[in-house]
């Protein structure tokens, strides 16, 4: 179920806030809650919990930003939306602690403010580690990134972050202080990036030295970014937003690259890949199966290609609900693989049940029974290839014996 979040519009043209209700409802989370005034916004906000605030600077009973100063005395976080834009205001509104503000120039500016408003609620979900020596430092770090929803924790030593790195997993940013004891900043990064397990952790630098080659040499080690103190908000959080949404995109592309789009289950390549690497991590007791529907291709003579689409799509998410506990992929066409830490025996029994139920269900509102053979291989011996190839072989017999059967080397 979507959590709801209430967000409180106040400006006083009809036609944007018209665009700005549109743009949000677009959202199923949002719930726009309209006010042309600040009166009307006041009461509001005493009825209600606001999730956010986009609001108009200039009311026609409050000319002068008392809006903005309202919305942020309840610690609502605040995009404001401006007429005409002066440096003077800029830094007077982030002075304030809004989180942007934003010229009605165009459409794309009330997108822009829609956009700071839904990475709101991202970041709910993101674990910020913030390593600092000086308690006002980190504080003030802390302040920021609250300040934009983020679930931070708070280390002071270089040991201290790689521990609490090591130990929670969910941690997505480390944002790093050059001078902190035990590890320096830069020696953390370097550390970090070793590991493979680190590889996708955004590290962002921090530092009050006014060494130059420090950013350089923090990004070389695999920072993200860098940044120098002092810093202005503005640009912390654009560095910070930056840096994740980078990683978001990287993250994705690499999903899509390793997924099967029909299936959604892992692709050949990423069983390759990771096969491969539980393999070797395992030494012993590894066992891989390849399971291949039978006569599919009269199956899609007979129902068709996009019926055959279906039936592929849903035996695969039956196979990953039979095996959650291994890696199964989608080797090539009706073609299927599995490989897992486990007894050659264990495998074969949960593979015959399997197949049980594969037997006695009919998919698809056109009633289609499936079969499949397989092939399980539980030799430890050779390379993963020749595991594969063994499997392959397996699978063949099977096919060749009469399928809906399997064949290993037990
Ligand atoms: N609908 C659909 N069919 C696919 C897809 N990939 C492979 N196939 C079909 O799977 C069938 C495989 O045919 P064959 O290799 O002859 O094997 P089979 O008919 O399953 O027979 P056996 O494996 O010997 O039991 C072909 O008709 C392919 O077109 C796909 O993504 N969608």
């Amino acid at each position: 179920m979507i959590s709801e979040r209430k967000i409180l519009v106040v400006e006083d043209s009809p036609v944007v806030l018209k665009v700005l209700n549109h743009l949000l409802s677009q959202n199923p989370m949002f719930v726009p809650v309209l006010c042309t005034c600040y009166d009307e916004a006041k009461r509001k906000l005493e009825e209600d919990d606001f999730f956010a605030a986009i609001v108009d600077l200039n009311l026609p009973d409050a000319e002068n930003g008392e809006i903005v100063d309202l919305v942020l005395f309840k610690q609502i976080p605040c995009v404001v939306l401006t007429g005409n834009f002066d440096d003077d205001l800029r830094i007077s509104l982030l002075d304030k602690g809004v989180l942007d503000y934003i010229t009605k120039d165009s459409r794309y500016s009330f997108n822009h403010a829609i956009k700071v408003v839904e990475r709101l609620v991202k970041n709910e979900g993101v674990k910020v580690l913030v390593a600092e020596d000086s308690v006002a430092s980190s504080r003030f770090v802390k302040a920021l990134l609250e300040q934009y929803r983020f679930n931070v924790l708070e280390v002071d030593n270089g040991q201290e972050a790689l521990a609490k790195l090591e130990e929670d997993t969910s941690i997505r940013m480390l944002i790093t202080d050059y001078n902190i004891s035990l590890v320096n900043g830069y020696e953390l990064v370097r550390m970090l990036r070793s590991n493979v397990r680190f590889q996708d952790l955004v590290i962002i630098g921090l530092s009050a030295e006014g060494d130059s080659a420090l950013s350089a040499k923090f990004i070389k080690a695999g920072a993200n970014d860098f940044l120098k103190k002092p810093f202005y908000h503005e640009e912390f959080h654009c560095r910070v937003v930056h840096s994740l949404e980078a990683q978001e995109m990287l993250e994705t592309i690499r999903d899509l690259a390793n997924t099967d789009p029909l299936t959604k289950l892992k692709n050949r390549r990423f069983f390759f890949e990771e096969g491969e690497r539980l393999y070797r991590k395992a030494n012993a007791e590894v066992s891989l199966a390849m399971l291949d529907l039978d006569h599919f291709k009269v199956v899609n003579d007979t129902y068709g290609h996009l019926i055959g689409d279906d039936l592929l799509a849903l035996f695969g998410s039956d196979m990953q609900e039979a095996f959650p506990d291994m890696l199964v992929c989608r080797f090539g066409g009706e073609e299927f693989c599995l490989i897992a830490q486990v007894n050659g025996r264990e495998l074969l029994d949960r593979l015959n049940v399997f197949l049980g139920h594969l037997r006695a269900k009919e998919y698809t509102g056109a009633k289609v029974s499936l079969t499949c053979s397989v092939g399980l291989c539980c030799e430890s011996m050779g390379t993963f290839e020749e595991l594969i190839k063994m499997a392959d072989r397996y699978l063949y017999e099977a096919k060749r014996e009469g399928r809906d059967r399997i064949i290993s080397g037990l």
